[in-house]
């Protein structure tokens, strides 16, 4: 019999993880859950879900579900799940983990398997949805020995299926890193786009606008509901990262302003050698 995976939230994330599955050799039937219309009428159009449903109690019959709403949202439906057959594992894939992880209610937490893949692109919707997303690259399941072990069992297999590498780490500590590698860096492709957007004339700037530029913009197009419950969420590690990057560009403000090109020069070597590691 397939394997019976809810989907809640058929954006980029939910409709790109049943692409990825229907590649695999396992056969699933996907039931999706979406409170807006036109993503669920696009979503069984483009064969993202094979049913929608509208409400939870419909979701709960699953073998696998899988949360792909924004992290506030997630923290929200964990709390109106009430109780779940003992063998249902839940994933979310929010990209913040701590308070999601404190969220869950005690008598569902062996439910619960909290994943963070560590992709995506600055696109939203199920029209965003790509079968190759989650191919080759990394997921961080969070605080695992919390989980139950058929919960574990289910969630590894899962990823593997999609061709993940799977890396563990406790939620605190997934967090702060997840604020200097991605949280931080939103916040910085969001303020270098406004920094343009406020200048007088900002069409005939944008029109030089060559490779580092649209790199360094790209993400400043993602979804701002999206970003407002993770930066909310990862409010105090966001705050030291951004720290740590005004203390660097104060620094190379003040090396321009003095004229210390040498040391200008050294503190950018310095910067090279990000690239021996990443
Ligand atoms: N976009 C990215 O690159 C990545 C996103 N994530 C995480 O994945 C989750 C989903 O993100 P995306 O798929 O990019 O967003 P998305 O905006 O493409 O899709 C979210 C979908 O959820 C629906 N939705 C929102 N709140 C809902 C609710 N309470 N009940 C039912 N449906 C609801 C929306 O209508 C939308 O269709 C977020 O928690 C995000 O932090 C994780 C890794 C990468
Ligand atoms: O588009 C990009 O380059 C991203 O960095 C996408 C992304 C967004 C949120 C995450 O939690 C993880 C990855």
């Amino acid at each position: 019999m397939a394997t019976k995976i809810g989907i809640i939230g058929l954006g980029l994330m939910g409709g790109s993880l049943s692409l990825a599955l229907k590649k695999s050799s396992e056969e699933y039937c996907f039931i999706g859950l979406d409170h807006n219309k036109e993503h669920c009428t696009q979503a069984l159009s483009l064969g993202l879900v094979d049913e929608v449903v509208e409400t939870l109690d419909e979701i709960k019959t699953c073998d696998i579900i899988i949360l792909t709403i924004p992290v506030d949202g997630i923290i929200a439906v964990v709390n109106q799940l009430d109780t779940l057959d003992e063998k249902c594992t839940v994933i979310d894939l929010g990209s913040t983990k701590e308070k999601i992880s404190e969220s869950i209610p005690k008598n569902l937490r062996k439910n619960f398997v909290t994943a963070h893949p560590m992709t995506g692109t600055e696109k939203f919707g199920p029209t965003a949805a790509i079968d190759d997303l989650y191919e080759g690259k990394v997921v961080v399941l969070c605080d695992m020995e919390k989980s139950g072990a058929h919960q574990q069992t289910i969630a590894k297999k899962l990823f593997t299926d999609m061709k993940m590498t799977l890396v563990f780490m406790g939620a605190k500590e997934h967090d702060r890193h997840a604020a200097f590698i991605s949280h931080m860096p939103h916040a910085l492709s969001y303020a270098l786009a406004n920094s343009v957007m406020k200048q007088e004339d900002p069409e005939s700037i944008v029109a030089l606008a060559g490779g580092g530029f649209k790199d360094m913009s790209r993400i400043a197009k993602s979804s701002p509901k999206m970003w407002e419950d993770i930066f909310r969420q990862n409010k105090t590690n966001l705050i030291e990262a951004i720290e740590a990057f005004e203390t660097e560009l104060k620094e190379c403000r003040h090396m321009v302003e003095n004229e210390e090109w040498e040391t200008l020069n050294k503190w950018m070597g310095e910067a090279n050698t990000l690239h021996d590691i990443l």
